[in-house]
């Protein structure tokens, strides 16, 4: 067997219309605003893609560059600032963060109404009691590409290996509300092979490379590769791989590839949230 491919680009662009289509219904256009705190390479690369995929659906998208070395009571105050501003529709700070600016601090001081990376206390809680509000981008991707690709959910086996805030534990949250059964799992969890076997639909976001091999996967299943490592191969040349190993192509039914699988699918939700932050904000929706 080898897996049907279940690509983020078709996926994405689905999500970037209905972004551009919901923006254009409204009275002004959704304004993002994103934080970046120092020069990560990574974080530089994703928070230029995040304001230019913003402009190209017809968002406004700002971003705020902040030094390195930034006092947490600035960082409060511009997102004090921004909480009250009816201009600024979502806001968002890029991670990591340097390791002297707390996480869960910062991310308590954004209003919830205009947290449209979902990561608010009060949006964590909304999403597992299953009531509407704004859910991490990655984990809502992965359920918008598994529903564009047609894969069921309800009454499925679901399998989630990593108890990540940013992906493990929303998907869990997500998938629970999709009707599936879920089991979370992670690198601690003895025999993780046993767990994972039992997924009809495995979502994999450990952060170690080429974790899940092929006699970890139960044949047919569709699986979700979140992991994003560059690697160097042989000749020195560097590549990017994921968490699953690529013989599982061979066992899976269906498999997100790395890179082109999920990645795209995080900067597409994202803008979805930001209209739905926006149109909740100029009371056009419930959430
Ligand atoms: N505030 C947040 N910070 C971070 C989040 C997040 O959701 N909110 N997620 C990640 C980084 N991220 C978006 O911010 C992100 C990661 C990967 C991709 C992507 O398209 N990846 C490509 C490969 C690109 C490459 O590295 O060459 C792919 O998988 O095809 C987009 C966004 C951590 N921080």
């Amino acid at each position: 067997m080898t897996a049907a491919v279940l690509a983020g680009a078709p996926a994405a662009q689905a999500l970037l219309g209905e972004a551009r289509r919901r923006a254009a219904a409204l009275p002004v256009r959704p304004h993002l605003h994103l934080i970046r705190v120092g020069q990560d390479p990574a974080s530089l690369s994703y928070v230029r893609g995040k304001d230019r995929q913003a402009r190209e659906a017809g968002l406004r998208s700002t971003v705020h560059a902040l030094p390195e070395d930034v006092a947490l009571p600035a960082l409060l105050a511009l997102l004090d600032h921004l909480s009250a501003d009816p201009e600024a529709h979502g806001i968002l700070v890029q991670l990591p963060l340097p390791p002297h600016l707390p996480p869960a601090a910062v991310q308590a001081a954004t209003d919830p109404r205009k947290d449209v990376d979902g990561f608010h206390p009060l949006n964590v809680g909304r999403l597992w009691a299953g009531q509407p509000g704004l859910a991490p981008c990655t984990a809502l991707g992965i359920l918008a590409l598994l529903r564009h690709y047609g894969q069921p959910l309800s009454g499925r086996s679901a399998v989630v290996v990593g108890r990540s805030p940013i992906v493990g534990r929303p998907v869990a949250g997500l998938l629970l509300a999709a009707d599936a059964t879920v089991t979370v799992a992670h690198l601690r969890t003895p025999d993780l092979g046993r767990v994972t076997r039992d997924a009809d639909v495995l979502i994999v976001a450990a952060g170690q490379p080429h974790l899940i091999t092929a006699d970890m996967v139960r044949p047919g299943a569709a699986v979700v590769d979140v992991g994003i490592h560059r690697l160097t191969g042989p000749g020195g040349a560097p590549h990017l791989t994921g968490d699953v190993h690529p013989g599982v192509a061979q066992v899976a039914g269906a498999l997100t590839p790395v890179p082109g699988g999920v990645g795209p699918m995080t900067v597409a939700q994202l803008l979805l949230n930001t209209v739905q932050a926006a149109e909740a904000q100029l009371g056009r929706s419930a959430a």
